[in-house]
């Protein structure tokens, strides 16, 4: 297939972003295309929302598994595309319309090609939360296959079109999300002192919280605390007896994170004394770091050498990725993949470019193969 058929494949993905567990339109569309690939050598199974195919390879020596995140976000597009999301709050700001693009495309090749190895393309829902990869991990439909190993791709805005990037060890860091709410009395606004205002109560919270990385974690080890929503009132003129914030937790050593879940636990405490309210805190989803397999980055590498494609020495990111708990039970690796876009992963503008997925195809293929 030429570049243009896959640049209409991610369009049409782009334009049905859907939340974690829900993606019941992409899972058609990535199943009605599935069905147009000879099928004499391929299994497809499904898992709730996502999709295992497997392609039995002409030696099948052994079992090489590509996995692709299918979920979007909760993000109101503001591109401006021609193609943008028909699905009104939702985005897929993340680059997951081009890993499924360049999971289908590298499925294709493989079919069309019959590559030495099995492959086992792992179609995941639910990355953004609240995590599928785990749960998948763990379903009879992936305990059937012996995996050799394991990789992904994840685009990066950051860097040029026609590079990867990747390195041996911790690649992404452990996360946990972060919800907390505040509850009180409320009241008129005229009033203030017979109430206890939980806007009040949030806010030094958020303040406080910024200590956390600062004072009470080892300068040594890296970690963000991080909230991304503040939720509280009804109208301007009364004092909200309820308050919510939402955040995320990042460390790159694992016993760092419950570290910091106690520090957010003592700083709750003090804050329950002195606003007079009451708080309940719950950390959502969880993942483990993404730590690579020096190995199979250096067998990366030799499988880019006869390709134009640029390998570079990744560094450590804050990012998360349920991928985490794949390569904590198999080998393998993940690779950022160039998409260069003025702005980043989250944002409600990212535009990566298209040419990207013809070097994603190449690279995946070129590993499945090597
Ligand atoms: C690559 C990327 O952006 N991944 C997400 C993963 C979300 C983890 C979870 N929902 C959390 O916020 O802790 C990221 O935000 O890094």
């Amino acid at each position: 297939m030429t570049n243009a058929s896959w640049v209409k494949i991610r369009r049409d993905l782009h334009q049905i972003p859907e939340l974690g567990f829900q993606e019941f339109k992409t899972q058609q569309y990535l199943l009605d295309y599935i069905k147009t690939l000879p099928q004499e050598h391929i299994t497809v199974t499904t898992w709730k929302t996502g999709i295992f195919v497997y392609a039995e390879g002409t030696v099948g020596d052994q079992t090489v598994a590509y996995r692709a995140d299918i979920d979007g976000l909760p993000i109101t597009e503001e591109t401006g595309l021609d193609f943008v999301s028909q699905h009104e709050g939702r985005m897929h700001a993340c680059g997951h319309d081009l890993h499924m693009t360049i999971a289908l495309g590298s499925l294709t090749q493989v079919v069309q090609e019959r590559i030495e190895h099995n492959a086992l393309f792992v179609f995941q829902p639910a990355e953004e939360g609240p995590g599928g990869a785990q749960p998948m991990l763990e379903s009879e439909e992936m305990k059937q296959y012996e995996i050799d190993y394991i990789f992904a791709l994840h685009v990066d805005p950051k860097r040029p079109v026609g590079t990867v990037a990747s390195k041996e060890g911790l690649l992404f860091a452990n996360t946990s999300e972060l919800f907390i709410d505040f509850h009180g009395k409320g009241g008129h606004a005229a009033y203030p002192h017979e109430t206890k205002d939980m806007m009040m109560a949030a806010s030094a919270f958020n303040v406080q919280l910024q200590q956390v990385v600062g004072r009470m974690v080892n300068p040594l080890e890296d970690a963000v605390v991080t909230l991304g929503k503040m939720e509280a009132g009804t109208v301007q003129n009364i004092i909200p007896e309820h308050a919510r914030v939402e955040g995320t937790i990042r460390t790159t050593a694992a016993k760092t994170m419950p570290e910091i879940k106690q520090s957010i636990e003592r700083i709750l405490c003090g804050i329950e004394v002195r606003y007079e309210c009451q708080t309940s805190v719950d950390y959502g989803a969880n993942y483990f770091m993404v730590h690579n397999d020096g190995e199979y980055v250096e067998r990366f590498k030799d499988a880019l050498s006869n390709t134009s494609i640029e390998f570079i020495e990744a560094e450590e990111a804050m990012t998360g990725e349920d991928f985490g708990y794949m390569l904590k039970e198999l080998r393998g690796f993940m690779f950022w993949l160039g998409v260069d876009s003025e702005y980043g992963l989250h944002n409600s503008k990212l535009n990566p470019k298209e040419e990207a997925i013809e070097v994603g195809i190449e690279a995946v293929v070129n590993m499945m193969k090597s």
